[in-house]
């Protein structure tokens, strides 16, 4: 295989085309089908996001209306999936329960017998219902208290929050909650969507294309880096403890959580906009103690290197101040992005080829065989 070139990492490989999402990695701009995220984090709801990704056009009224109603309507979980969630160990991670009840899901959807695209697409309409309440539900179990059934007079940022907390959420929290999702949505062929999609090249169905999502959106250097950012600021405590923190871990070569990225050369544009909510609300909430923290790292690391924060840098900021507590900032993560790998799944099952790369073989070659006892 010596004749074939060999990226590390598949840094910069094309693996597919693909028509849901641009990255312009240089100037740090993102685009959904053809919108800037930032018109889009202002002025649409996550739903408006989730039939754009899908069907390649945002929905007039109508459309909307129909495809929000028929969402709302499977927000419940099948009883087994409640019951699962409901019977795991307290100290379950939050991720490994996901994974799981998306899992078991995939056996109790009502379609589980048929990979048709019609029914991944009610497969998909399913998930992006049921994935916010399987984490709400999971996490009231967890704080010791019951689930709260979904609310279908509210949106799906409004609910997620309502079954998280058991109150209706504030108009801003709302809206901040509705941004995060629609700016988390979809980041073309980031390592969980490529999982994804190498998974449902196989044909499989949907749910196995997803669980595969779940578990590699799990690890630190993917989206598990947004609760990572929280632990660093605890580990750092002070503002002024910042600098010595940080020139320790860079000088040890540890990774600063929240920085860098594979495609993005300059700032991520979802950070700058989670900046500004994290001080919007920091403001409101007349505590600006984790935006000084990050805004003081993010000085401090950008004075040394050429690294940039990355959308896990500010995100944790943001939901903490809405009091979602840091354990859950990942499956967060997967409520949004969840519309995204179904979006990637479906446009996978349109244009299939199995995707089976190849790998340049170092181990020993021509080794003459020694039987068992002479060993
Ligand atoms: C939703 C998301 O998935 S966004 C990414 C979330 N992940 C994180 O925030 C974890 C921290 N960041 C990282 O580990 C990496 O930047 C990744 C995984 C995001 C990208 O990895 P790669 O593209 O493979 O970059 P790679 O790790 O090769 O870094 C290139 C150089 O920058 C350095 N670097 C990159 N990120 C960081 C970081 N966060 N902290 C310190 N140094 C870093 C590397 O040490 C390397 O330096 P070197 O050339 O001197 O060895
Ligand atoms: O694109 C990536 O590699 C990671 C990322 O930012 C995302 O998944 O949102």
């Amino acid at each position: 295989m010596s004749d074939v070139e060999f990226k590390e990492g598949l840094e910069d490989v094309v693996a597919g085309t693909s028509e849901i999402c641009f990255i312009d990695g240089k100037e740090g701009r993102l685009v959904y089908r053809g919108y800037s995220v930032e018109d889009l984090a202002e002025q649409t709801s996550f739903e408006e996001v989730v039939y754009l990704l899908w069907e390649g056009q945002l929905p007039n009224r109508s459309q909307l209306q129909d495809f929000t109603k028929t969402l709302t309507a499977m927000r419940p979980l099948a009883q087994p999936v409640y019951d699962l969630l409901m019977s795991l160990p307290d100290d379950t991670n939050p991720m490994d329960a996901l994974r799981t009840a998306v899992s078991l899901a995939g056996i109790y959807d009502p379609d589980s017998h048929d990979n048709s695209y019609e029914a991944s697409y009610r497969k998909a309409m399913r998930l992006v219902a049921q994935v916010p309440t399987m984490v709400a539900a999971f996490e009231r179990h967890h704080q010791g208290h019951d689930p709260v059934a979904p609310d279908a007079q509210l949106s799906l940022a409004e609910n997620f929050l309502y079954m998280l907390t058991g109150k209706r959420p504030p108009a801003l929290d709302a809206h901040v909650f509705n941004t995060a999702l629609v700016l988390h949505a979809d980041h073309e062929l980031n390592a969980s969507t490529f999982a994804a999609r190498v998974t449902a090249a196989t044909l499989t169905d949907l749910y196995s294309a997803v669980t595969s999502a779940v578990g590699t959106l799990k690890g630190p250097l993917h989206g598990g880096a947004n609760e990572q950012v929280m632990v660093m600021l605890e580990k750092i405590g002070t503002v002024d403890n910042v600098k010595p923190w940080l020139d320790h871990a860079l000088a040890n070569r540890e990774k600063i959580m929240g920085f860098g990225h594979r495609v993005y050369k300059t700032e991520d544009p979802r950070a700058t906009i989670l900046r500004r909510l994290s001080h919007d609300l920091g403001e409101k909430a007349q505590n600006l103690h984790y935006y000084d923290m990050l805004e003081a790292v993010r000085q401090h690391i950008q004075a040394k290197k050429a690294l940039y924060p990355n959308v896990d840098f500010y995100s944790g900021s943001v939901y903490a101040l809405m009091g979602i507590p840091s354990e859950l900032f990942t499956p967060v993560f997967a409520v949004s992005r969840i519309a995204g790998w179904t979006a990637h799944i479906l446009e996978q099952y349109r244009h299939n080829r199995i995707i089976r790369p190849r790998a340049d073989y170092t181990g020993p070659e021509h080794r003459t065989f020694v039987p068992l006892d002479q060993r």
